[in-house]
C-alpha cells in the first residue's frame, strides 16, 4: 500500500488519512459514525472528493484524494476475481452535498464490477445524504441501481453483502461466465452440520448420503464431505468460522469448484461463504430444484418448477426490497435507479402471478378431467413414497406402460395417471413424485395437481424400499410430508418393494412384519407379489360400495339380467328409453361391461346412457 501523497494538502489531514488503512469499520457496519465524520471534516477542508476502497468485510485498504475517475483502484491484498464481483466497496464523499452517484461514478463501478459504490453527499453545514448503487444483473449485462438514503443507520442496514452475492451468482450463470461453461466438471464439497437432532429419525451420515446422491443426479462429482457438530447453525458461516477455514484448504486440495451445504442458506451465509473459500455455494434446496428442472416433462410441470426458483429467489431477496422501499421519502428522493430496486421485488411478484394464473388455467382443465371420472365412479389409487423406492416400476408392471425408471432421485416428477391392466383390477393408478427428508416447503405446494392426485385417491400404496438401509426413517418423512399436505386421512396399504435384494431370512422376516402389518411385500422389478398386491387393493377398494345408476333398453334383457347377479339392485323404474336402475356395486364389480349403461349425475332424468 503506498503512501497518500497530495501537493497542498496538510501533512495531519494526509496522516488521518493513513492512519485509516487496515482499520476495520465499527462492527462491520459499511461505514461508521466516525469515519464518517473524518470524512466530512476533509471534505470540508480541502473542498474535494474523499475515497475509500474497503473490502467486503469493510476493512479500508486504499483511501485517495480526487473523483472516482482519476483515483486507481485495485491493490495487492484486494482479491480480484475473474467472474462475478470483486469483492471491492467503494465510499466516496460530494462536495457541496449532492448524494447522487454520477454516471461517471456508476460506469466506474461497472468496469470494476464493485460490490457497491457509495457517495456521500457533503452540505456546506456538514450535514450528510447518501446515494449508494447496487449491483444487479438485467439482460445479461451488470447495472447499477441506486437508492438515496437519508440517515447512516439506513445505509447501514441495507444487505450489501446480499445483493452483491446474488448478482455475483447471476453474473456466473450468463453464457460463456465460468464455472457452467468452461469448467463444466463440477467437484462438490459437501458441508453438513449435526444438530443432534434431525428429529424424524435420519441421521446426519445417511442425510449427507442422500446430497452425495442428489449431487450425482445433478452430474457433479462429489470430492469431500465434511461435517461438523454443533448446537446451532451459525447464523453467519453455517459452520464454525475455524472450521471454514479448514475447508479452504480442502477447496484447494481436492480443486472443488462448488460447495453444498446440507441445510438451506440464506444470501448472507452464501455470501460469507462464497467469500471466505473463493468457491461457488449452493445449498440443499438449489440442487433439488435443478434437478426438477431437468427432469419436468410437461408444460404444467416445468412452470411449477419455474414458480418454486422464482419463490425461493423472492425469499432470498427479502429484507433488501423493504428497507429500499422505505428510503424513498418525498421529493427529490425518487431517482429512477432508486425504483428500480423495489420494482426487482415486484418484478419477481408479477411473474410468480403470472405463473399461478397460467397454472390455474391449466388446473381448470385437469379439473374437468377429475370430475368425469369421479361421475364415472372410477376408483382410483396413489403411488406415494420416498424418491427410489420403485413407484414407476411398479406403476409400470400394473399398467404395462413405460413411464421413465431410473437409479437416481426425482425421476418421476410429473404425476401420470392410467387405468390399470384389466387383469388386476378396475381403477385408475397415478404415479407421483417422490417425497425426501427437507423437500423445500414449496416445492410440495408447488406440485398441487401431483398432490391432488394423491388427496383425491381412494387408496394410497406407500411404496418403500424394503432393502435400503433407511426404510423405516424413509417412510417416516413420507408419513410427515404427506400429514403436512393434508392427504393421508385416506385409506394406505404399505407395500415393501425390492424383496429380490434380501436374503432368505431377511425375506422371511418382513414377510412375518408385514402379515402382522397388513402390509404386502413384493418386488417391482422381478414381479414377484404382485398378485396378492392386486387381491389387498381390491380388498381395500372394497371397503366401500357404491351406489350406481344404470338405463338399460327394453331390447337389452341380458345385460338387465347379469346386472341383478353382479350388483344389488335397489330400485327400478320404466322411462321411455328403458329400465332405470339404481344398484350398489362392490368391488367386484366389473364396470367396463356396464359402462355403456352407466348414467351420469347430469344424465338423471334425460333418458339418455351415458357414452351414447
Ligand atoms: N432390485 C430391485 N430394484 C428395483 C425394484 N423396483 C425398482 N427397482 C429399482 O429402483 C430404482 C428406482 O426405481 P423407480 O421405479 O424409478 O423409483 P421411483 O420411486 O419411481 O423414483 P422417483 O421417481 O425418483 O421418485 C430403479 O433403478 C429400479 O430399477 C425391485 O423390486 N427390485
Ligand atoms: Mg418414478
Amino acid at each position: 500500500m503506498s503512501e497518500l501523497k497530495a501537493e497542498g494538502v496538510r501533512k495531519s489531514i494526509l496522516n488521518e488519512l493513513n492512519n485509516l488503512k487496515g482499520t476495520a469499520m465499527e462492527e462491520g457496519r459499511l461505514l461508521d459514525e466516525t469515519v464518517l465524520k473524518l470524512l466530512t471534516d476533509i471534505t470540508l477542508k480541502l473542498n474535494r472528493e474523499v475515497l475509500l476502497m474497503l473490502d467486503d468485510h469493510n476493512v479500508i485498504h486504499n483511501v485517495a484524494l480526487g473523483d472516482v475517475n482519476t483515483v486507481a483502484f485495485g491493490d495487492a491484498k484486494m482479491e480480484t476475481t475473474a467472474i462475478g464481483l470483486n469483492r471491492i466497496r467503494v465510499i466516496h464523499t460530494h462536495p457541496g452535498g449532492n448524494p447522487h452517484l454520477s454516471d461517471e461514478d456508476l460506469s466506474a463501478a461497472v468496469r470494476q464490477r464493485l460490490q457497491c459504490m457509495v457517495a456521500v453527499g457533503v452540505a456546506p453545514d456538514g450535514t450528510n445524504r447518501f446515494g449508494i448503487g447496487l449491483p444487479m444483473v438485467e439482460d445479461e449485462a451488470l447495472v447499477y441501481r441506486y437508492a438515496l438514503v437519508d440517515s447512516l443507520k439506513r445505509l447501514n442496514a441495507l444487505d450489501v453483502s446480499g445483493y452483491a452475492a446474488l448478482a455475483s451468482r447471476e453474473l456466473r450463470r450468463l453464457p460463456g461466465a465460468g464455472f457452467d461453461t468452461v469448467d463444466t466438471e463440477e467437484r462438490a464439497l459437501l458441508l453438513g452440520v449435526d444438530l443432534g437432532t434431525r428429529g424424524i429419525g435420519i441421521d446426519l451420515a445417511s442425510s449427507m448420503e442422500e446430497l452425495r446422491r442428489l449431487v450425482e443426479t445433478a452430474d457433479g462429482r462429489v470430492v469431500d464431505v465434511v461435517t461438523q457438530s454443533r448446537s446451532q447453525i451459525d447464523p453467519v458461516f453455517y459452520l464454525g468460522k475455524g472450521k471454514l477455514r479448514e475447508i479452504v484448504r480442502l477447496v484447494q486440495n481436492a480443486d472443488a469448484n462448488l460447495i453444498v451445504a446440507n441445510d438451506e442458506l440464506n444470501s448472507n451465509q452464501i455470501a460469507c461463504i462464497e467469500s471466505l473459500t473463493g468457491c461457488k455455494t449452493i445449498d440443499r434446496t438449489t440442487i433439488i430444484l435443478d434437478i426438477f428442472a431437468r427432469h419436468a416433462k410437461t408444460r404444467e410441470g416445468k412452470l411449477q418448477v419455474e414458480l418454486a426458483q422464482q419463490k425461493y429467489r423472492m425469499g432470498h431477496l427479502k429484507g433488501l426490497g423493504i428497507v429500499l422501499s422505505r428510503t424513498g421519502g418525498g421529493i427529490g428522493t425518487r431517482g429512477p435507479g432508486e425504483k428500480k430496486l423495489e420494482t426487482d421485488r415486484r418484478h419477481i411478484r408479477r411473474q410468480i402471478d403470472e405463473l399461478l394464473s397460467r397454472l390455474e388455467r391449466i388446473d381448470k382443465s385437469n379439473a374437468l378431467g377429475a370430475k368425469q371420472r369421479t361421475r364415472n365412479q372410477v376408483r382410483t389409487v396413489a403411488l406415494v413414497g420416498y424418491t427410489n423406492s420403485g413407484k414407476s416400476t411398479l406403476f409400470n408392471r400394473l399398467t404395462d406402460s413405460d413411464v421413465v425408471m431410473q437409479d437416481g432421485l426425482f425421476i418421476t416428477l410429473d404425476s401420470t395417471m392410467r387405468q390399470i391392466n384389466p387383469e388386476y383390477g378396475n381403477y385408475l393408478l397415478s404415479d407421483t413424485v417422490g417425497f425426501i427428508e427437507k423437500l423445500p416447503h414449496d416445492l410440495v405446494t408447488a406440485f398441487r395437481t401431483t398432490l391432488k392426485e394423491v388427496d383425491d385417491a381412494d387408496l394410497l400404496l406407500h411404496v418403500v424400499d424394503a432393502a435400503g438401509p433407511h426404510a423405516q426413517a424413509q417412510m417416516a418423512v413420507v408419513d410427515e410430508v404427506l400429514g403436512s399436505i393434508g392427504a393421508g386421512h385416506q385409506d394406505i396399504l404399505v407395500v415393501y418393494n425390492k424383496i429380490d435384494l434380501l436374503d432368505e431370512e431377511g425375506a422371511l422376516a418382513l414377510q412375518n412384519r408385514a402379515e402382522r402389518e397388513g402390509a404386502v411385500c413384493i418386488s417391482a422389478r422381478e414381479g414377484l407379489g404382485i398378485d396378492s398386491l392386486t387381491a389387498a387393493i381390491s380388498t381395500h377398494l372394497g371397503g366401500g360400495t357404491c351406489t350406481r345408476q344404470f338405463l338399460i333398453p327394453y331390447t337389452h334383457s341380458k345385460a338387465l339380467a347379469a346386472l341383478h347377479q353382479k350388483a344389488e339392485v335397489t330400485q327400478m323404474d320404466y322411462v321411455e328409453a328403458g329400465t332405470q336402475v339404481t344398484a350398489i356395486t362392490d368391488q367386484d364389480f366389473p364396470s367396463h361391461r356396464f359402462e355403456a349403461y352407466a348414467l351420469t349425475e347430469e344424465d338423471h332424468g334425460t333418458g339418455l346412457p351415458d357414452n351414447s
